[in-house]
This record gives structure tokens, C-alpha cells and sequence, in this order.
């Protein structure tokens, strides 16, 4: 427990500018409540894990609150739908946000972890919900031409694979990143597989920019969550789906594997992903009839040090020093547009 006078001052300053749903958990919405709030943990040599992301919370982003509730002393979750990774023609003003459900799925989440004695029930220690505002002093247009005031771009890493279909998107996801960990400083930050090139963009970024809290080594990849029925990776953008849309989803971790199953078995990339796109294209003129209209975006296998894309090999001999594979791919149903990802490899050796 931190202070419990700072921690209901703290409550009360966070609250002063929005009006917020009642939570236990400690809300802020500006940096300078929410650092009193970090230099509090400091003075008492906690550990904080933190788990960045957009809202509407579902299992998947649990997962991540888990595995850091379970290594850390104290756990931060931020939710702040980021303009400037959102294209001026994507969804940002219909991007689900359901903060008051989010701050009850959160309360409700706690881990045991063994203590000396007994056991220690953790549960997430402070919410950071900063606004606009706060995150962009100089303002944010979605429109990179018009853009004014500073910018992270990590070159080289951006345009290939979710970069092809969203050029700027890892920029947005760079600069926001960088400031929140300016914000929080945690000590261990969590990261979901889902978004495999988001976690190794971010872990470049942080060996870039000689990055201390957290460490490279630091910014931990959890492996993806899915439903347990039709293996549908989690994703905030699935409540977009209608029923038809829902049962189309699983194609593409369906396509993915197929084409996992095609590089085992020898065959060469374009075959693999030949395959993988023929499990789409069955999937879509099933649902035609229907009406609903479902598109391969693309699928590809990557280095996942370079992020280039193979060449038209086959799988070579497995060799201890090559690093992991990314096959990985993107589907539309409709106007939604769904990834997903398998990593040849260990997650533990991407860098
Ligand atoms: N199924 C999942 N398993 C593990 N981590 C996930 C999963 N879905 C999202 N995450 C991770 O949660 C964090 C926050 O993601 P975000 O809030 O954008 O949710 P999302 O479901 O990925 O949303 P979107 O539908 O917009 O992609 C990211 O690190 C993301 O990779
Ligand atoms: C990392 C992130 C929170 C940055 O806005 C977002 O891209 C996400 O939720 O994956
Ligand atoms: N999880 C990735 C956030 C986005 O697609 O904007």
C-alpha cells in the first residue's frame, strides 16, 4: 500500500479535469499526479510493471496484467486511444471505449504470489489515463504532413508488414510509447505477441535511444491470447465483428497455420503462403453468399532481426544462431481489419 494520504490526495487531484468512473484503483490523468505516484514507489523501492494500451480491455491485455502483477510489486495499466497511430481514414472516433467496464475487469484481477510467510494477493496499483492533451503539448493532427513538434520514427523496422497497408502507424506507436515510458518509468513493460512487430519496433526503439526504464532486455512478449474455441486471437477490434464477420475471423490463424505446416514440410514460401491464401479465399466465397465481404491483406514470413522478408527459400536446417521467424498476416471482413502472427521459434530469442 502506498502512502495512503498521497494515494487519496493523488485521487483527488487526478480527478479534477475529467470526470472519471469511481474506481479502487488509483486513477490519474496528467504526468505530474502520476509521477508524485512514482516517486512514492521509488522512496519505497518497488518494482513497477507496466502494461500499455488502448482499452476496451479483454484476455488478452489480462494476460499481460498477470504476467506483470506476478514479476512486479506494482502494476500500471494506461489506456489512451492514441491519435497519431490511427490514419486519418481509419477508426479512431470508433474505436470501442468502454472505460468503466475496463476499471471493473481490472479490480476484479489479482494474482497470488508466495511471500516468506504466507502469500501476497497483487492487484494493479494506479490506472494512468491521460488525455490528449497531456500527451500531445503541441498538439496532434493525423495528418503526418500538418504534424508539428517532436516524433519517433524507428527506420528501417516501419514499412515492412503491418507498415505495407499502415505506413504511419508505427510512428505514432513509437512516439506515444516513448512518452509514456517517460511518464511511468517502469521497471518491466508488457507487450502483446499479437502485435509481434509493435514488440520488436519498441525493443529496437529502447536499445536506440539507450533506454533505462524500462531496459531492452526488459520489455517482455507475451505470448498471444485466443478464444479457446476457434483459437480467434484476442483483439479489441473483434467487437466490430458481426456474427457472420465472427465466424470468418479464425481463418486467418487457420491460413497461418497452414502455411506454418507447409515450411515444415519443405515446400518454398510462395507455395506456403499459396496455401495459406487459398484457406482465405474458401473462407470468403463461403461468406459471400452472405454478403460479407472478406479479403486477404497479406501474409508473409520475415527475419525477425531485419524484418525483411524472405526470399523464395525453403525452411533450412535449423541453426542455433538464426534468429526466429515471423510468419505473420492481415485480414479484412468487411471494414475490419484483423492480424495475427506464429513465431518459428522462441519468443525468449527475439531481440
Ligand atoms: N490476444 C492478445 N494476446 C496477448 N496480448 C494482446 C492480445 N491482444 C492485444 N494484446 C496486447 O495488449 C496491448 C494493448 O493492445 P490494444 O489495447 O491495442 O488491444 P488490441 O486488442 O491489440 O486492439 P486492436 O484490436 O486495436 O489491435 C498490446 O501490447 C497488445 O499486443
Ligand atoms: C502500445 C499501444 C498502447 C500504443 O498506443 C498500442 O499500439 C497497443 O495497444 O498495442
Ligand atoms: N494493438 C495495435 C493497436 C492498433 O492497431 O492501433
Amino acid at each position: 500500500m502506498l502512502y495512503p494520504a498521497l494515494r487519496s490526495s493523488l485521487l483527488t487531484m487526478s480527478t479534477t479535469t475529467t470526470v472519471l468512473p469511481s474506481s479502487s484503483i488509483p486513477l490519474f490523468t496528467t504526468v505530474a499526479a502520476f509521477r508524485q505516484w512514482r516517486q512514492a514507489a521509488r522512496k519505497e523501492n518497488k518494482s513497477v510493471g507496466f502494461v500499455p494500451t488502448m482499452g476496451a480491455l479483454h484476455d488478452g491485455h489480462m494476460s499481460l496484467v498477470r504476467k506483470s502483477l506476478a514479476d512486479n510489486d506494482l502494476t500500471v495499466l494506461s489506456i489512451f486511444v492514441n491519435p497519431a497511430q490511427f490514419a486519418p481514414h481509419e477508426d479512431l472516433t470508433t474505436y470501442p471505449r468502454t472505460l468503466p467496464r475496463d476499471l471493473e475487469v481490472l479490480s476484479a484481477e489479482s494474482v497470488s504470489v508466495p511471500s516468506t510467510t504466507d502469500s501476497i494477493i497483487r492487484t494493479t496499483s494506479a490506472v494512468f489515463l491521460p488525455t490528449v492533451q497531456e500527451m500531445y503539448p503541441s498538439g496532434i493532427d493525423q495528418n503526418v504532413a500538418a504534424q508539428q513538434g517532436t516524433f519517433i520514427e524507428v527506420k528501417g523496422y516501419s514499412a515492412q508488414m503491418e507498415g505495407k497497408t499502415r505506413p504511419s502507424f508505427f510512428r505514432g506507436v513509437a512516439t506515444v510509447v516513448t512518452k509514456l515510458f517517460n511518464a511511468v518509468e517502469p521497471d518491466n513493460a508488457y507487450f502483446g505477441q499479437k502485435d509481434i512487430q509493435q514488440c520488436l519496433i519498441i525493443k529496437r526503439l529502447a536499445r536506440d535511444i539507450l533506454l533505462s526504464h524500462p531496459s531492452p532486455h526488459n520489455i517482455h512478449i507475451v505470448p498471444t491470447a485466443r478464444d479457446p474455441a476457434s483459437n480467434l486471437a484476442l483483439s479489441s477490434r473483434n467487437a466490430y465483428l458481426s456474427a457472420d464477420g465472427r465466424n470468418a475471423a479464425p481463418a486467418l490463424y487457420r491460413a497461418l497455420r497452414v502455411a506454418e505446416q507447409a515450411w515444415t514440410d519443405g515446400l518454398t514460401k510462395s507455395v506456403c503462403i499459396q496455401r495459406a491464401a487459398e484457406v482465405i479465399r474458401e473462407t470468403a466465397s463461403a461468406a459471400a453468399n452472405g454478403d460479407l465481404e472478406i479479403r486477404l491483406d497479406y501474409i508473409e514470413f520475415n527475419d525477425s532481426d531485419s524484418l525483411e522478408p524472405l526470399g523464395d527459400v525453403r525452411c533450412a536446417e535449423p541453426n542455433s544462431n538464426s534468429p526466429p521467424l515471423l510468419l505473420s498476416g492481415a485480414m479484412w471482413i468487411g471494414k475490419t481489419r484483423l492480424i495475427d502472427n506464429i513465431v518459428l521459434g522462441s519468443l525468449e530469442s527475439l531481440r
